[in-house]
């Protein structure tokens, strides 16, 4: 046998990391708005940050983007210690950070707005030109290009804000509620862009005290309470841990008999008649090969089955049931 058959596998490399922070703390004055996180943040990830009003999710997403000093704690980015200071200028342009309260210049044209900040970032020709075509191409803002920005909805604005934050092509994105506010058409437009810049191997963390906001387009999310980072997890493993698979019948025969078979199986936990249908809702703990097991057994036994539907908890469901605030 080779030496080292039983040694447990690595810890992920901290370059594997997009983000990672050991106790990072930021105190005003008595108040402690971000207590002793550690956040690891694995490379091309969308981690969904989420939290209550006053959780901490701004301070901690300003101490990322190096707008804000942490009190302690170190924060790496791709295994590069972040500082606020001048030593390393090149960390920061990695970085690209959407606030909240990100001010448009009004009377500025979109091209205008976004060359101006292509020269902040030093972009030369050609490539400046070349990149201000790609990121309007990419929020869809193309053919408004010429319009003043007062003449945009907010939905347009806040993509044109995504795009002066990526106009540098950062690697790693900290957007901080950039969907309050919009509506439903709106944000579906913005996940589409998020889901298009993690396609192209961006990280990419972004807050929300709204829940349903995040749960399609994260691969995990952080829960955060009065500073605290209570959990955190890819959505597979909370899903996987926590949510429990529903299972809806219906049969044309008598549903006795239906709820009499059913207790023959021990995955199936609960049983319950949904009133005013002819339908029953079980609680199963098996996994879809055993479900599909179920259904096999269910008609070999004679059930004039008509329905068979698999649901999973939702995500919501899943924090209430952790005892988590109400975040959605
Ligand atoms: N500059 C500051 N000085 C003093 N207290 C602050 C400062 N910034 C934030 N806080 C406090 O820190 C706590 C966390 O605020 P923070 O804005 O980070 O929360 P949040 O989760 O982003 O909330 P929201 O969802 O409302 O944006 C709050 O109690 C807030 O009042």
């Amino acid at each position: 046998m080779e030496a080292g058959t039983f040694l447990p596998s690595p810890p992920p490399l901290s370059q594997d990391l997009a983000i990672s922070t050991h106790g990072l703390t930021k105190q005003f004055d008595r108040h402690i708005a971000v207590n002793d996180i550690d956040l690891q943040v694995a490379a091309g990830e969308v981690y969904g940050l989420i939290g209550p009003n006053g959780a901490g999710k701004t301070t901690l997403i300003r101490m990322l983007a190096a707008a804000e000093e942490p009190t302690t704690g170190e924060i790496y980015i791709n295994g590069d210690r972040l500082l606020r200071d001048q030593s390393n200028p090149k960390l920061k342009q990695r970085i690209g950070y959407l606030p909240d309260d990100f001010p448009v210049y009004e009377d500025l044209t979109v091209w205008d707005y976004l060359d101006y900040f292509s020269r902040l970032y030093r972009l030369r020709e050609p490539r400046r030109t070349r990149r201000l075509r790609e990121v309007l191409e990419l929020v869809q803002l193309t053919s408004k290009r010429k319009s003043l920005i007062a003449t945009l909805s907010r939905g347009m604005k806040q993509r044109l804000s995504l795009a002066r934050t990526i106009i540098h092509e950062p690697i790693l994105l900290l957007l901080d509620e950039p969907v309050s506010g919009l509506d439903p058409i709106a944000r579906m437009q913005f996940r589409e862009i998020i889901k298009t810049l993690q396609e192209a191997g961006m990280t990419i963390l972004i807050s929300s005290h709204v829940l349903s906001d995040l749960a399609e387009l994260c691969t995990s999310v952080g829960i955060m309470e009065l500073g605290y980072l209570v959990e955190s997890a890819p959505l597979a493993e909370l899903y996987r841990r926590l949510s429990r698979q529903k299972i809806i019948l219906s049969s044309l025969g008598d549903m006795d008999t239906l709820a009499a078979e059913l207790k023959n199986y021990p995955l199936v936990q609960e049983i319950e008649r949904i009133s005013g249908k002819n339908q029953i809702r079980v609680d199963f703990s098996g996994n879809p090969e055993e479900s599909a097991m179920l259904l096999r057994s269910l008609v070999e036994a004679g059930i004039p089955l008509t329905e068979f539907h698999c649901t999973q908890e939702d995500l919501e469901t899943i924090f209430l049931k952790l005892g988590h605030q109400q975040v959605s």
